[in-house]
C-alpha cells in the first residue's frame, strides 16, 4: 500500500512511465523545459553512477545489480526531491516500492503506444535495449503485454500513437496544469 503523503501538487515531481522506447526520455525533457523544471533521466544518472552504459551494466554485473541499483536509485530520489521531471527506465515500475513511492508522492503519468506502432520504433532502440537482446518478436510482445499490468497503476495517462514529441509534451502540460488548477487552485 502507498503512504498518503501531504505534498502539494504543485510541487510535486512528475514521472513517465512506459515501455522502452515509448519515448519517456524524449518527452520527460520537453516537459521538464516547458515547465521550467529539473529533468532527471534514470538511466542516464545510472550511466553517470557507473560511468558505463546500460548494456555493459548488464554484461559486467548482471541485471540483478541493475535492478536493485535502479529500485533503490528511484525510492531515494523520489523521497527526497520535489519538483522535478523524472523519467524511469522501462523496467522500473516493475518494482513495488517504485510503484509505491512515485504514486505517494509524485505525479505519475503513463505513456502509451500500441503494439502496432511500438514495432516500428523496434529497430531504433534494439541495440541499446538489452532486454530485447535475443528475443523473438512473440517474446518481446510478450513482455509488452505483460508490463502493462504494472503500468496500469498511474494517475494519467497519454496515448502517443502518432503524435510527435512535441504534441505529445504538449497535452502532459495541458493536463498536469488542469490537475493543478482543480486541487490547488492560484487565491488571488
Ligand atoms: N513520439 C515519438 N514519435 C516518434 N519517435 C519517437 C517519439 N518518442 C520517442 N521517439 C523515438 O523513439 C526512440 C526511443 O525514445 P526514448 O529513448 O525517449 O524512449 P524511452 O521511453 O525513454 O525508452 P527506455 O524505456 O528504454 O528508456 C528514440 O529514437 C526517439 O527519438
Ligand atoms: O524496460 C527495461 O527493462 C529497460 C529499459 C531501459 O530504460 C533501461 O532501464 C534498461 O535497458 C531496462
Ligand atoms: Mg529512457
Amino acid at each position: 500500500m502507498s503512504e498518503n503523503i501531504e505534498i502539494p501538487i504543485r510541487e510535486k515531481n512528475i514521472v513517465l512511465i512506459g515501455f522502452m522506447g515509448v519515448g519517456k526520455t524524449t518527452i520527460g525533457k520537453l516537459v521538464a523545459q516547458k515547465l521550467y523544471r529539473d529533468f532527471i533521466d534514470v538511466d542516464e544518472e545510472i550511466e553517470k553512477i557507473y560511468k558505463i552504459p546500460i548494456t555493459q551494466i548488464f554484461k559486467e554485473l548482471g541485471e540483478k545489480e541493475f535492478r536493485k541499483f535502479e529500485k533503490e536509485f528511484i525510492v531515494n530520489t523520489c523521497s527526497q526531491t520535489k519538483l522535478k521531471v523524472i523519467s524511469l527506465g522501462g523496467g522500473a515500475f516493475l518494482h513495488e516500492e517504485v510503484r509505491n513511492v512515485c504514486l505517494s508522492r509524485c505525479i505519475v503519468i503513463y505513456l502509451d503506444l500500441s503494439w502496432e506502432s511500438w514495432k516500428e520504433r523496434l529497430p531504433l532502440i534494439i541495440d541499446s535495449r538489452p532486454v530485447l537482446q535475443n528475443k523473438t518478436l512473440e517474446e518481446i510482445e510478450e513482455i509488452f503485454f505483460k508490463r502493462r499490468e504494472a503500468y496500469a497503476l498511474h494517475n494519467s495517462k497519454i496515448c502517443t500513437n502518432d503524435l510527435p514529441p512535441e504534441t505529445v509534451a504538449d497535452s502532459i502540460v495541458e493536463s498536469i496544469k488542469m490537475a493543478w488548477d482543480l486541487y490547488q487552485p492560484h487565491r488571488e
